[in-house]
């Protein structure tokens, strides 16, 4: 698998994203937010955690109009992967990529622990590691992760079973429990947790690894 991952100003989970990615055995190019095209041949570009041009006006929404972004349209509408974590789902959901926002946590305070999360599917490729209904645990850590989507779109996503992870003890007032969702096609994830933060021992928990193993496993090792 070769991936790119987006650096944006304020990013600062894109190495820990590139280095998740490595460890699984995939070939990761760094791309700036200024740049205008993806590196050829790449199967999938991760969007990271942060605190894109420092979450003005909105987290994410910046992001959203970056030249990068274009980019990053493009390649999902070429049935290309994506993959946001955190910030970089925000950034999913400004583009419209993903269906819904990301609102103000319930309580209004920055929640900075590890979570239960239950797998909701194992039917993608970033999920096809798991089993469904297995509880992992993964760390979260953000202000803004209290997902929002109205019916329509919350029947979509349960019909279409393009719920990926629930929170198990519901951290910040997300509809549904929901703490990360598919795009239609499956091969767009965006997910609040950050699983490259639970990807090796020296972390504390390796319960997000099987999501980059699968990942790679699924999209061919580079
Ligand atoms: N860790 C992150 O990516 C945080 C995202 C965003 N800055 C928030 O606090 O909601």
């Amino acid at each position: 698998m070769r991936a790119a991952v987006v650096v944006f100003p304020g990013s600062n989970c894109d190495r820990d994203l590139a280095v998740a990615f490595r460890a699984a055995g995939a070939h990761v190019t760094m791309v700036w937010h200024k740049d205008t095209t993806l590196p050829d041949g790449i199967d999938l570009v991760g969007i990271p955690g942060g605190f894109s041009y420092g979450d003005y006006l909105r987290c994410g929404a910046i992001a959203a109009q970056s030249p990068i972004c274009r980019a990053v349209r493009a390649h999902v509408d070429r049935g290309g992967y994506a993959f946001g974590v955190c910030n970089g789902f925000q950034v999913l959901a400004e583009t419209g990529i993903l269906p819904g926002a990301l609102l103000r946590n319930a309580g209004l305070k920055y929640i900075c622990k590890t979570v239960d999360l239950r797998v909701q599917t194992s039917s993608s490729a970033f999920t096809g590691a798991y089993n469904a209904g297995d509880v992992i645990g993964i760390p979260i850590a953000h202000h803004d992760g209290n997902y929002f989507a109205d019916p329509e779109t919350l029947t979509a996503l349960n019909d279409q079973d393009r719920v990926a992870f629930r929170y198990v003890g519901n951290p910040n007032g997300s509809v549904g429990d929901i703490a990360g969702i598919l795009s239609e096609n499956r091969r767009v994830l965006g997910m609040m947790p950050h699983p490259e933060r639970a990807a090796d021992a020296g972390h504390g928990g390796t319960d997000g690894a099987a999501l980059f193993r699968g990942l790679v496993g699924a999209l061919a090792p580079a």
